[in-house]
């Protein structure tokens, strides 16, 4: 399986350009974009990171980590996923990082998205649905989620996020419409993100193997 994330990592190379200013995920196969990156860090003028720690990773490569707010709008976002639906909609959150993330997404012209082939799903919904709430909603979001969806929202305890909320990860959903879901669960108070990237999928999916597949 890492040998298809390093694949995919790899691949997402071909669609950075001189002088540009790259999104940057977080989790396994980011890491192997972020190495691919460093070997051509003169090229480009620096990254925009969605968490600590590809923030670390970046620097160690010697790769300038710019502000979004000074950076602007991106050209490109490069960003694993924990499910891939058809049409290119995602679940992502399982590194905790699910806010910035979609932040960045937003941000950017071309989301191109780096998995192996275990990710991609049918229906989304197998893989458990972070949330990330404000702390003193953790309750209430998931009452409210569990009389919305039926899904059962677990707390994923002991983990913070960067930007020190919690999560909770919602088990048992067939999501049948990412949309209309992702719309329903940010109206809940104390919701900051939902992990579901349906409203704003990915540009491009590449899935990691001998060679890349380039879905678009
Ligand atoms: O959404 C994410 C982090 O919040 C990751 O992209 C997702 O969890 C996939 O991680 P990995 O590449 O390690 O399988």
């Amino acid at each position: 399986m890492s040998e298809s994330k390093r694949l995919a990592g790899e691949k997402a190379i071909e669609f950075v350009e001189d002088g540009m200013v790259v999104g940057v995920g977080t989790g396994s196969t980011v890491a192997f974009f972020i190495d691919a990156l460093g070997r051509i860090r003169d090229r480009i003028a620096g990254a925009v990171s969605s968490s600590e720690q590809s923030t670390e990773r970046l620097h160690r490569h010697g790769i300038e980590v710019l502000d979004l707010n000074a950076a602007g709008p991106l050209p490109l976002y490069v960003d694993g996923a924990d499910e891939c639906d058809p049409h290119r909609r995602l679940i992502k959150g399982g590194g905790a990082a699910l806010t910035r993330e979609k932040i960045i997404a937003q941000a950017s012209t071309r989301f191109v998205c780096i998995i192996d082939p275990a990710k991609q799903v049918d229906v989304l919904g197998r893989f458990p649905l972070p949330i990330e709430v404000i702390p003193m909603a953790r309750s209430l979001v998931a009452r409210e989620v569990l009389a919305r969806t039926g899904g059962q929202p677990v707390w994923r305890e002991g983990v913070v996020t960067d930007n020190g909320n919690w999560v909770l990860d919602v088990h048992g959903l067939r999501i049948v419409d990412p949309v209309a879901l992702e719309a329903e669960l940010n109206q809940i108070p104390g919701v900051v993100a939902v992990g579901l990237f349906a409203r704003r999928p990915a540009d491009v999916v590449i899935v990691g193997g001998e060679p890349p597949l380039v879905l678009r």
